[in-house]
């Protein structure tokens, strides 16, 4: 069961859970609110995607069960109403997140995304016949079972990256689209899929057309009992194809469009049998999908869309080999037969040019500077030594909670081990944490997922297995305790908070042996308008430019994320690719890990400058105070 399926049911939740590992410790308590009625009034009861308050108001007033469920009925994967019929108005969707056990800090009081927060954000086109851009939604045809879902979900208007995307999809075109985390790339692929999804229904209803049962039409093979997808949407992560499936089927909701997802650490048996009730839109990581199709029960003869979310990640290192067999060895009609959309926050120049293999004349699009994060993301660098890191952590912990609420805290740690560590620890003294990484089994992954997203316990110990894509509301902190090699990386560890055009926070812990990332820090600080931290400048002469000091999961780790297109300036396709960086230096060449500095004070090196800033000086402040005197651990 994927770990937001679970979500679904109306299981009541203790009123006072402590995990497991926290009950006989007497020194900790649980919050219980005596506001839980304001809280769950508060928002709603119709939270909306996600919990972040998108509730379908309107029409009938929500009853919401006291789960942090969506009703399984609104999601009914076998909905009677193929097609496109009329839709009448529906309750909304029931997918508020509870945080009825704990008080925790919720940055969004109104529960309404911020989207005129990416206004001014600049985008950048290229190709041939780039189709316009659109203001609204209401000028895109999409069917209306589409248009009452996004209405449901109270999308009042596209985000910039919707904007250009859904028109350039919606025409057919293929495109590498880059837009900064939280910006809604998720609906930019997903809605152009369902609507072209519905047209192809359509045609093949028509008396005209016959539908070919073994695989004309999406479903399944009868013959075969073989599924056969009109679009397949890859993703690195099981959370994060769990994370779309759930958002496709509320985009598709009362549409006829099937959507079913398949990942592995769960039964495939299942998953079988959610295909052989015909899927559409397959939703898949790509071992996964792998062994179905060698099972011979999944064919992507059909597929027609073609959507790679954290695209970049998707054709790196670790998942290259698969996704080119997926895309190129497995019967998949070839690039400008399908029509294929690549989306990532960030794109490296060496993924983009290896990513053409898959396009065929395609647009590119990029909202924001190519793998820039949004200065919605109010960031702080501390220096810290590594031995001071835990008590550091923990008197960051204890200043957030200092006023008797606990703000989500995600803590991104380097190793497996290493964030099993750490969370035990944090355990012991009293803060209720859970750790996710991929050597738990995915039951563990789900219920910790499950347990930070209610606010049952406000700290998740992670590996980056969460840091891509993972839209977890009211996340208030990002602490890189462990900073990555690799400044995509970073970008997307912190872009799990500051979402959807709300502030966001993120501290991280640098020590010397992160100077080879101190140039590409800076230089990504500087372009979100952050405040830069003197001492970290003077790393900055030693660390490679744009550079990372050499990543595992990365094999162009090095080359300059703050690009942008690797056709500008050409525009076509014959542009002479050197082995080389922007700067021309040469790829693979980091800095020693050694650094001189290391009597360095970080005391009063705060930013000041973001428009986050404002919001945090206020929410925060006692950790700016507290930030003054907990870097001091220094020889
Ligand atoms: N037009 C819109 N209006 C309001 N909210 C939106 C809109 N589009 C998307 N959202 C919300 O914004 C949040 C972030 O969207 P999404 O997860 O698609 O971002 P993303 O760009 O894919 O992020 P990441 O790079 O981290 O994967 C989601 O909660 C989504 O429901």
């Amino acid at each position: 069961m994927p770990w937001n399926e679970s979500t679904r049911s109306p299981r009541p939740i203790p009123s006072a859970y402590l995990p497991p590992h926290l009950r006989h410790q007497p020194t900790f308590t649980v919050t219980i609110p005596t506001s839980l009625a304001r809280s769950s009034s508060r928002r709603g009861g119709g939270g909306g995607g996600r919990g972040r308050g998108r509730g379908f108001r309107g029409g009938r007033a929500p009853n919401p069960p006291r789960s942090y469920g969506r009703s399984r009925r609104n999601f009914s994967d076998d909905d009677p109403n193929p097609y496109n019929q009329k839709i009448m108005p529906e309750p909304p969707f029931d997918i508020s997140e509870k945080f009825d056990e704990l008080e925790v800090i919720d940055d969004d009081p109104s529960g309404v995304n911020n989207i005129n927060a990416y206004d001014e954000t600049p985008v950048e086109t290229s190709g041939f016949d780039v189709p316009p851009p659109v203001t609204s939604f209401s000028e895109i045809d999409f069917c209306s079972g589409l248009s009452d879902n996004i209405k449901r979900c109270q999308f009042v208007k596209p985000t910039p990256i919707q904007r250009y995307a859904i028109p350039v999809a919606m025409a057919g075109r293929d495109l590498m689209a880059c837009a900064q985390t939280g910006s809604g790339k998720t609906a930019a692929f997903c809605f152009p899929i369902i609507t072209r999804i519905l047209r192809d229904h359509h045609q093949l209803k028509s008396p005209t057309k016959k539908i070919d049962r073994n695989g004309g039409g999406g479903g399944f093979s009868l013959k075969t009992i073989m599924a056969c997808p009109l679009a397949l949407i890859l993703a690195p992560t099981r959370e994060l194809s769990c994370q779309i499936h759930e958002e496709a089927k509320k985009f598709s909701y009362k549409t006829g469009v099937k959507v079913v997802v398949a990942y592995g650490g769960a039964p495939i048996v299942q998953q079988f049998r959610n295909l052989e009730k015909g899927v559409d839109i397959l939703v898949a990581t790509p071992g996964r999908l792998v062994d179905m199709i060698e099972r011979a029960k999944v064919s992507l003869k059909n597929v027609k869309y073609l959507a790679l979310d954290e695209a970049d990640r998707m054709l790196d290192m670790g998942f290259e080999p698969q996704v080119r067999k997926i895309v190129q060895q497995m019967e998949m009609p070839p690039a400008g037969v399908r029509q294929t959309m690549l989306f990532s926050a960030t794109f490296p120049i060496e993924i983009q040019r290896l990513a053409s293999d898959f396009l065929s004349n395609y647009i590119f699009l990029a909202a924001g500077k190519v793998g820039s994060s949004t200065d919605l993301i109010a960031q702080r660098v501390e220096y810290v030594h590594d031995a001071d890191k835990k008590n550091h952590l923990l008197n960051l912990l204890r200043a957030q909670r200092a006023n008797g609420k606990h703000a989500l805290t995600l803590v991104f740690v380097e190793t497996k081990k290493g964030a099993d560590a750490l969370q035990s620890w944090l355990s012991m003294k009293g803060f209720p944490s859970m750790a996710i990484h991929g050597d738990k089994v995915q039951m563990e992954r789900e219920r910790a997922l499950k347990s930070f997203r209610s606010g049952l316990t406000p700290i998740l110990v992670a590996t980056d297995v969460a840091a891509r894509g993972l839209d977890i509301p009211h996340v208030a902190h990002v602490i890189n305790f462990d900073l990555p090699r690799d400044i995509g990386d970073y970008v997307h560890r912190i872009g799990r908070t500051g979402r959807a055009g709300k502030p966001g926070l993120a501290t991280a812990f640098f020590s010397d042996k992160n100077a080879p990332l101190a140039k590409a820090l800076v230089e990504l600080m500087q372009e979100a308008n952050q405040e830069i931290p003197p001492w970290l400048n003077e790393y900055t002469e030693t660390s490679h430019a744009y550079g990372s000091g050499g990543s595992r999961s990365s094999r162009f780790s090095g080359v300059k994320f703050g690009g942008h297109n690797y056709r500008r300036g050409a525009d076509n396709e014959n542009y002479d690719y050197s082995n080389q960086f922007e700067d021309g230096t040469a790829l693979e060449s980091y800095p020693s890990q050694s650094s001189p500095y290391s009597s360095h004070d970080s005391r009063a090196d705060f930013p000041t400058s973001s428009r986050a800033d404002s919001f945090h000086e206020g929410f925060y402040g006692h950790m700016l105070d507290h930030r003054t005197v907990v870097a001091s651990g220094w020889d």
